[in-house]
């Protein structure tokens, strides 16, 4: 894979606010698809390849089910041909995506966070929004369908780059872009994003206040985090970090209470920080699918209490914090 895909994306980055950094962006992205080859690529690529012109339709960004919805049933070998090239893809974790009647039912309900998150944070319209480890995308179509002016996402995981361009072969868009990029390849002097989102991401790093410190400093002064995360339900500054995996997941390091996060982001100078939403995971939010076949949130909690995951440790909760970069440096 090359810079191809990520061209027109690039462009009209180029012409936003951000422009500065679309060379050294574009230098991150050809290091990182040289050094992350992937057994499958060449599968993967294959399937876009295969994937058949539709019918024009009519892209659905402001609901649940995220797509392309066209005047009648696709003919059922079109549609045979577009489910066959799209499960080449599989795992598809976060979604749903719904493509001319074919309906990609993921393992998760992204539609439910973003239904949490989108009444709380403040109107996306004309925003410049960074969304970091942004899966294959979802929110980013709904931040978009929210009036974003550009959503930048970024993920080191291939297969979700894919997924994206798979959906963005249909939706034909250049204003949204899944970059295959972790937070640590963005440039060291990147800033000026009006909205951040980190959702599902600080748990899964070592360093979480330097996590928030780089969120911070990714932010224009004044600009917004949005911050979903695993939480501790409680009051007090508590904090797990599991000693193994936590509901099957190796990479979960820090599960603090609400009040802690709240403490960090107070630590690393945001302002105006609040809680907007606690929610337990349900088995409606996240279960496997025939888009997911892999084991999933049901497997991953003890068969006899489901307060509790198969380890032992409280089962998962996840928090929306939102806080300003202040307007500027103390
Ligand atoms: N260093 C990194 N930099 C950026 N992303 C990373 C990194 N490491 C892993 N990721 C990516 O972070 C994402 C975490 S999932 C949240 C998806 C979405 N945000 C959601 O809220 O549904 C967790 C969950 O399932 O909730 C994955 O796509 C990783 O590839």
């Amino acid at each position: 894979m090359d810079l191809t895909p990520f061209e027109p994306f690039l462009d009209r980055l180029g012409r936003s606010g951000l422009g500065a950094w679309r060379s050294t962006l574009a230098a991150s992205i050809a290091l990182r698809l040289g050094a992350r080859a992937h057994g499958d690529l060449p599968r993967w690529e294959r399937a876009l390849a295969q994937l058949p012109d539709l019918p024009s339709a009519r892209s659905r960004l402001d609901r649940a089910c995220v797509g392309l919805q066209g005047a009648g049933a696709l003919d059922a070998d079109l549609g045979r041909s577009l489910s066959e090239a799209l499960m080449v893809l599989h795992p598809w974790r976060k979604g749903p995506f719904c493509i001319q009647g074919v309906h990609i039912d993921t393992e998760w309900r992204s539609d439910l966070k973003w239904d949490r998150v989108a009444q709380a944070i403040a109107p996306l319209a004309d925003r410049l929004v960074l969304d970091v480890g942004c899966g294959n995308g979802y929110h980013g179509w709904r931040m978009l369908g929210a009036g974003a002016r550009l959503v930048m996402g970024i993920d080191p995981t291939l297969l979700f780059v894919l997924q994206w361009l798979a959906i963005n072969r249909y939706l034909e868009r250049d204003d949204l872009a899944v970059l295959p990029l972790g937070i640590e390849d963005l440039p060291g002097d990147l800033t000026g994003f009006d909205t951040v989102f980190s959702m599902g991401v600080l748990y899964h790093r070592r360093s979480p206040i330097d996590h928030l410190m780089e969120l911070q400093r990714l932010l224009r002064p004044g600009g917004e985090l949005v911050l979903e995360t695993l939480v501790l339900e409680g009051e007090g500054e508590r904090l797990l970090v599991p000693p193994g995996r936590y509901a099957a997941m190796r990479n979960v390091w820090f599960i603090p209470t609400v009040d802690a996060l709240a403490v960090w982001l107070g630590r690393c100078g945001f302002t105006g920080i609040r809680v907007v939403d606690v929610t337990p995971t349900g088995q409606d939010e996240q279960c496997s699918t025939a888009w997911m076949r892999f084991q999933s949130l049901p497997d991953h909690l003890d068969p006899i209490d489901s307060s509790r995951t198969v380890e032992g440790h409280p089962a998962p909760v996840r928090a929306v914090l939102i806080a300003n970069r202040p307007e500027a440096s103390p």
